[in-house]
């Protein structure tokens, strides 16, 4: 991974439960108390506007962190910077759209003369949640005949896939992952959430051997797929870097709620921890356990067999 990216997730902090409880907040103002990560942030949003895009007319900022890399953006490229505000905040004849997003509703508004008819715009915003503030400040533009060349991001919750929702190019340079789930996994694995999101911003492409994203979907239901691929690539990396820890906490907390997943994360454990004797025995163990597991975990299975060969790919 980008080095500079490294650096500005490092600085990212995320809060539980604020504003509301259930929303693991990212406070990305700590990025701008380091000048040097400031400077990263915006050379990478800048490099990613100079390539896809180089030909903009406009960079729109939302309200109000977007505002924080918009602004700055557009002076770097020395192009207009146009703001996105939310209701009552801009004066003169206006645009506007209303919204939802991850934790409320609003409405945006933008000056009627700030964008002129088939201008290039790029949208920029601190993050994409559930997507509603892109896609209302996308038909904003649209609406006043300018055209979405890109949306820029800086942190995206994969999990919300507010990408889903967007008809425009996105760029989000950072994934992260939302809070609900990231609780059952806390609780499962008896950590604290800070710590287990420290632990996933290390599980990047870098320390990984495969890309948990690209896996996902061929587990079952959208809850067990994250509890069960979450405790598999914690567990893993716990297993890399502290087996001992592992052994003495894995069966207390996973095998309450899920018996059937510690049969299949103790797997990965034992490939870890003792991989020839798993590439010697893995095709007859895994035909013993198969009969024990319930035909809909099937495809859990063979996942998580799969990130197990990987990893034992990666070992030998
Ligand atoms: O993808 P969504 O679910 O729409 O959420 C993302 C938006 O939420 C936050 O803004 P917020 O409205 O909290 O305003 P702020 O920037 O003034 O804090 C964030 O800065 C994004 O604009
Ligand atoms: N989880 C989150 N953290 C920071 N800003 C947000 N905006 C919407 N959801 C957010």
């Amino acid at each position: 991974m980008d080095e500079r990216v490294e650096r500005i997730k490092n600085k990212i902090t995320a809060y539980p439960d604020f504003p509301k409880p259930g929303i693991l907040f990212r406070d990305i103002f700590s990025v701008l108390q380091t000048p040097l990560v400031f400077h990263d942030l915006m050379a990478v949003l800048e490099e990613k506007v100079k390539s896809v895009c180089p030909d903009v007319d406009i960079i729109m900022g939302l309200d109000s962190r977007g505002f924080l890399f918009g602004a700055p953006l557009a002076l770097s490229l020395n192009k207009p910077f146009v703001p996105v505000r939310k209701r009552g905040k801009l004066p003169g004849e206006l645009k506007q759209v209303s919204y939802t997003l991850e934790y409320g509703t609003d409405v945006f508004e933008a000056q009627a003369s700030s964008i002129k008819q088939g201008q290039k715009v790029v949208i920029v915003d601190d993050l994409l949640a559930t997507g509603g503030s892109m896609k209302a400040a996308s038909e904003l533009v649209k609406e006043m005949g300018g055209v979405v060349a890109l949306c820029l991001v800086c942190i995206e919750l994969a999990d919300l896939k507010g990408r889903d929702k967007l008809k425009d190019p996105c760029f989000p340079f950072m994934s992260d992952l939302n809070v609900e789930f990231m609780k059952d996994i806390s609780f499962l694995l008896g950590l604290k959430i800070e710590f287990l999101s420290a632990i996933l911003s290390y599980l990047s492409d870098t320390h990984l051997p495969y890309s948990p994203g690209a896996l996902l979907s061929y587990l079952p239901d959208t809850h067990l797929r994250y509890l069960v691929l979450l405790t598999c690539t914690c567990l893993t990396h716990l297993a890399l870097s502290c087996p001992t820890y592992l052994t003495l906490t894995c069966p207390t907390h996973l095998a309450l709620p899920c018996p059937t997943y510690l049969t299949l994360t103790c797997l990965t454990h034992l490939a870890l921890s003792c991989p020839t004797y798993l590439t010697l025995t893995w095709r007859s163990l895994a035909l013993t356990l198969m009969p024990y597991l319930p035909v809909a975990l099937l495809p859990t299975y063979l996942t998580l067999a799969l990130l197990t060969w990987r990893y034992l790919a990666l070992l030998t």
